[in-house]
């Protein structure tokens, strides 16, 4: 089965709703955002984690020492940037890292082949927004920056409704979704994200 990420989570209820629905990864957002949470929530909230999900930060144009610093604090395995971060950022994160490129708007230019990432992320572009859009993009696109060599996650505006037509589509290394799994800003729909791992199963069995 794809792996699946769930991002913009606030609180530990529904990090273990993920948890138990067999989520792969689980992010928190520590940028502008209605889903923005603090160092304290998130350590909070990992400590009663499965050490087998992986635990993400998203950021945008954060200095790496403070991201460094975070993801000690709040026991993360890896980096989300969302923002125009270049590869030493990566480096001097130790490679824990998955750069987002926004589709149409951020080239994936050649400095970028080789960087120490452990993958690509391709999600919406929309003036003044680095993310949490719910807007879906012309997966056309999603070919310009497969040539960068990395495996790929798949992300913008995804739910229930079309992952089946995405995975199909584009073939993504792994999805990741924010409010298209969710009641409200920032508070997941435990019946959105059942529906979601359900569609996925159904569509992975031989
Ligand atoms: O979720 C956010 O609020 C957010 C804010 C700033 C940067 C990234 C953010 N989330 C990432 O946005 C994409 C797509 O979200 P959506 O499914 O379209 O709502 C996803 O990669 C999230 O990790």
């Amino acid at each position: 089965m794809i792996p699946v990420k769930i991002c913009g989570i606030t609180n530990l209820n529904d990090a273990l709703v993920c948890q138990k629905l067999g989520v792969s990864a689980l992010g928190f957002v520590f940028a502008p955002s209605p889903r923005r949470v603090s160092v304290e929530q998130v350590a909070q909230i990992t400590r009663h984690l499965s050490p087998l999900i992986l635990k993400v930060g998203v950021f945008v144009d954060e200095d790496p020492l403070r991201i460094h610093e975070v993801m000690e604090a709040c026991r993360l395995d890896l980096a989300q940037l969302h923002g125009a971060e270049k590869p030493e950022h990566c480096q001097i994160l130790g490679g824990r890292v998955i750069k987002a490129f926004r589709a149409g708007r951020d080239q994936p230019d050649p400095e970028w082949r080789g960087a120490p990432l452990r993958g690509i992320l391709v999600d919406s572009y929309a003036a003044n927004v680095y993310g949490g859009t719910g807007q879906v993009f012309d997966w056309a696109l999603v070919a310009n920056y497969r040539k960068l060599g990395f495996p790929l996650i798949l992300a913008g505006g995804l739910n229930p409704e079309n992952i089946g037509a995405a995975l199909r589509r584009v073939q993504p290394d792994g999805i990741d979704l924010s409010s298209g799994v969710e009641k409200s800003p920032g508070i997941k729909d435990p019946d959105k994200i059942a529906r979601l791992m359900a569609t996925i199963r159904n569509s992975s069995s031989p």
